[in-house]
C-alpha cells in the first residue's frame, strides 16, 4: 500500500516536472537559467546597495559634498542595473509560468482523454470532484505558486548565504557571562537571528496550519458553485419551463454560504498568522538596534556602520523568516497539490482498470460482434444482464428492447468498450468499423459543418454532398447554414439534432450501427423514413437498435428482449420456430 502511494507520488513528479525533460527541454533549462542569474543578481546589487549606506551616511556625517555626490552616481547607476534585472526576473519569470502551466496542462489532458478515462472516472464509485477545475484552475495555482515560492527561496538562500558573511562580520564578538564564567560569543548577531526566527517560524506554524485544509475545502467549495452556475445557464430554457428560479436560487445560497464559511475560517487563521507575523517583523526592526547599541555607544561603531548591520540583519531576518511571511502561499500550493494528487491518483487507476482486458477482443480477424457469457451490472453491483450469449453476423439487424432501465444503454456501452462493470467475453470488429450514435445527440460548439462530421474532420467533403444528406434527412432548412458558428445543439429541436445524427451516420457509412433510441423524438412516419433511408443508403451494415416502439420491428431481424431481473430473450423474426437459431454458430 505504502509502496503504491510512494510509487503513483514519483509518477506524479515525474509528470509535473516533466517539461524539463521534454522534447521542450533546451527550452525549459534557458529560461529557468535566465531566472536564476537574474534572482542572483538582484541579491548581489541589493547588497551592494546595503553596502553604499555605509558611504553615504559617512559623507552626510563628514559633510563632504563631493562624495555625497559621487555616491548619489553610484546609487543611480546601482538602480538602473537593478531595475533591469528586476524586469527581466519577471518576463522570464512568467515566460516559464505559461510555457510550464501549458505542458502540465497538456498531460492532464491528454491522460483524462486517453481510453475515454473521463467517462470511466464518472461511474467510479468515489469520483474526484471538478476535473475541470483541476485542469483549468490548479493546475495554473500550482506552476504560478510553485514558480514564486521556488524564486523566493532561491532569493532567500542566497541572501542568507551573503549577509550572513556581513553580518557575521560586523558583529565582532562580544563577551558573555554565565554563572560566573565569561565567554567570548563570535557572530552573535547571526546567532540572535538565527534563534529569533526559529522561536517566530515555530510559532506560526502551529498557529496556522488548518490554513491547509480550509484553501483545499474551499477550492472545492468555489468549483461546486461555478459549476452550479454554469448548468442553470446550460438547462436555463427547462428551469424557466419549470419555473424553479426559487429552487434554484436556494441552491445557489446555499452553496455561497459554504464559501463564506469557509472563509470566515480562513480569516480567523489568517488573521492569527497576520498578528504573529506583524508583531514578529515590528519587533525584528527595533532588535538589530537593540542588540548591536552596545558596540556604538561605546564608539566601536559608525552611525553608518549601525545602518549596515541593521540593513543586513534585515535581509538575514527575512530570508531566515520566508516561511513564516510566505505561509498562505504554501498552504494554498499544498492544497493545490494534494487535489492535483488525488486527480492523478485516479488517472493512473482508471488506466489500470482500462489496459486492453482479456474479456475484450477487437481486431480485423473478427467478423462478428458476438457475446459470451456477458453479465453486465450497475456501478452498485446489481445484475442488469445475466449471462448474455449472441453473435450477430455481419449486415444482420437487431434491435434491443425492454422497460425502462432494464439496462439497454448499459449493454451498448458495454459494447463501445466504456462500460467497466462486467464479466465474459465479447469480440468486436475494429474500432474504426463501428459508430455508435448515443440518445442524446452530442453537436461541438463551431459551424454546422463541423457538427455533422464530428468525430472526424474530414474536410474534402463536398457541400453537394452535405446538403443532399440534410436533404433526405428532412432539414432542408439547415442547408444554407454550414458554415453558421452557433452551439447547435442549443438551437435544434431534440428531432432535428437526432436527423442529424442519422446524416453523420451515412456519411461515415460504417459496418456497424449502434442507435441507442436514436429516433425516440421524431414523430412515427419521419422515423420509418429514416429507417428506410438508413438502409437504402447503408445495404451492408448491421443495425443494433435500442427502441421501443414495435414499428421498428420491421427494420430488424432479431429481437433482443430484456427483463428487469436479468433474464433476456432473443427471436428471429424469420425463423418460423421464433427462437433458438440465434447460437447455432457461436463458437
Ligand atoms: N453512470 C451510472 N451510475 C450509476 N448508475 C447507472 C449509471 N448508468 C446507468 N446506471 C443505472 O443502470 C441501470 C440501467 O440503465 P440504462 O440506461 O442502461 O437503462 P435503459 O434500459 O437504457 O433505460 P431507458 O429505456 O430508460 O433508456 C439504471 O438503473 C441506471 O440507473
Amino acid at each position: 500500500m505504502i509502496n503504491s502511494a510512494a510509487k503513483t507520488n514519483g509518477n506524479l513528479i515525474r509528470v509535473l516536472l516533466s517539461y524539463w525533460w521534454s522534447s521542450a527541454s533546451l527550452q525549459a533549462w534557458a529560461l529557468t537559467c535566465a531566472l536564476i542569474i537574474c534572482t542572483g543578481l538582484i541579491v548581489l546589487l541589493t547588497m551592494q546597495l546595503n553596502s553604499w549606506q555605509v558611504g553615504f551616511y559617512t559623507n552626510l556625517q563628514q559633510l563632504s559634498y563631493p562624495g555625497f555626490t559621487t555616491s548619489l552616481t553610484q546609487f543611480i547607476i546601482l538602480s538602473l542595473v537593478l531595475v533591469a534585472a528586476s524586469g527581466s526576473q519577471t518576463h522570464f519569470k512568467m515566460m516559464l509560468q505559461i510555457r510550464w502551466r501549458q505542458w502540465i496542462t497538456d498531460k492532464y489532458i491528454s491522460l483524462w482523454l486517453h481510453n475515454q478515462t473521463y467517462f470511466r472516472m464518472s461511474v467510479h464509485p468515489d469520483p474526484v470532484d471538478n476535473p475541470d477545475q483541476r485542469i483549468g484552475e490548479d493546475i495554473n495555482l500550482f506552476v504560478t505558486h510553485s514558480l514564486e515560492l521556488a524564486t523566493g527561496f532561491l532569493r532567500q538562500i542566497i541572501s542568507l548565504t551573503v549577509f550572513a558573511a556581513v553580518l557575521w562580520h560586523l558583529s565582532g564578538e562580544i563577551t558573555v557571562s554565565l554563572a560566573g564564567t565569561e565567554f567570548i560569543l563570535p557572530g552573535y548577531l547571526v546567532l540572535a537571528a538565527l534563534i529569533y526566527s526559529a522561536c517566530g517560524t515555530w510559532i506560526t506554524v502551529q498557529a496556522g496550519h488548518p490554513l491547509m485544509r480550509q484553501s483545499n475545502v474551499q477550492q472545492s467549495n468555489e468549483a461546486d458553485f461555478r459549476y452550479c452556475l454554469i448548468r442553470l445557464q446550460e438547462y436555463g430554457e427547462c428551469v424557466a419551463l419549470y419555473k424553479g428560479d426559487q429552487q434554484e436560487k436556494v441552491n445557489l445560497m446555499q452553496h455561497l454560504a459554504r464559501i463564506v464559511a469557509t472563509y470566515l475560517s480562513i480569516i480567523k487563521t489568517t488573521r492569527t498568522i497576520t498578528w504573529i507575523s506583524s508583531i514578529y517583523s515590528q519587533l525584528s526592526i527595533v532588535f538589530a538596534f537593540l542588540i548591536a547599541s552596545p558596540r556604538y555607544f561605546n564608539g566601536e561603531l559608525l552611525l553608518g556602520q549601525l545602518f549596515e548591520i541593521s540593513g543586513a540583519y534585515w535581509y538575514v531576518h527575512s530570508a531566515l523568516s520566508y516561511l513564516i511571511d510566505s505561509f498562505g502561499k504554501i498552504a494554498q500550493w499544498q492544497a493545490v497539490t494534494d487535489r492535483l494528487r488525488e486527480f492523478y491518483t485516479q488517472l493512473a487507476a482508471s488506466h489500470r482498470e482500462t489496459k486492453p482486458r482479456p474479456a475484450v477482443f477487437t481486431s480485423n480477424k473478427y467478423k462478428t460482434v458476438a457475446m459470451k457469457n456477458l453479465t453486465v451490472l450497475s456501478p452498485a453491483g446489481q445484475i442488469l444482464i445475466n449471462n448474455l450469449t449472441l453473435e450477430l453476423k455481419p449486415g444482420e439487424s437487431i434491435l434491443i428492447t425492454g422497460p425502462s432501465g432494464c439496462g439497454k444503454t448499459t449493454l451498448l456501452k458495454t459494447l463501445s468498450g466504456i462500460w467497466p462493470f462486467f464479466a465474459g467475453k465479447i469480440t468486436l470488429p475494429p474500432a474504426e468499423k463501428m459508430l455508435f450514435l448515443p440518445q442524446k445527440p452530442y453537436l461541438p460548439i463551431g459551424s454546422l459543418r463541423k457538427a455533422i462530421l464530428y468525430p472526424h474532420s474530414l474536410t474534402n467533403v463536398p457541400n453537394l454532398t452535405l446538403k443532399e444528406l440534410l436533404t433526405i434527412c428532412g432539414l432542408c432548412s439547415l442547408q444554407q447554414h454550414l458554415d453558421r458558428e452557433a452551439d447547435w445543439s442549443r438551437l435544434l429541436s431534440m428531432g432535428e439534432l437526432q436527423r442529424l445524427s442519422i446524416a453523420r451516420a451515412i456519411l461515415h457509412q460504417p459496418e456497424w450501427l449502434f442507435l441507442d433510441e436514436t429516433t425516440s423524438c421524431i414523430d412515427t412516419r419521419m422515423e420509418q423514413a429514416m429507417y428506410r433511408t438508413l438502409k437504402e443508403k447503408l445495404p451492408q451494415t448491421a443495425f443494433i437498435s435500442i427502441g421501443h416502439r414495435g414499428t421498428l420491428k420491421a427494420y430488424h431481424r432479431w429481437i433482443l428482449h430484456l427483463e428487469e431481473t436479468g433474464l433476456w430473450h432473443c427471436s428471429d423474426q424469420l425463423s418460423a420456430a421464433g427462437t433458438g437459431t440465434w447460437f447455432a454458430n457461436y463458437s
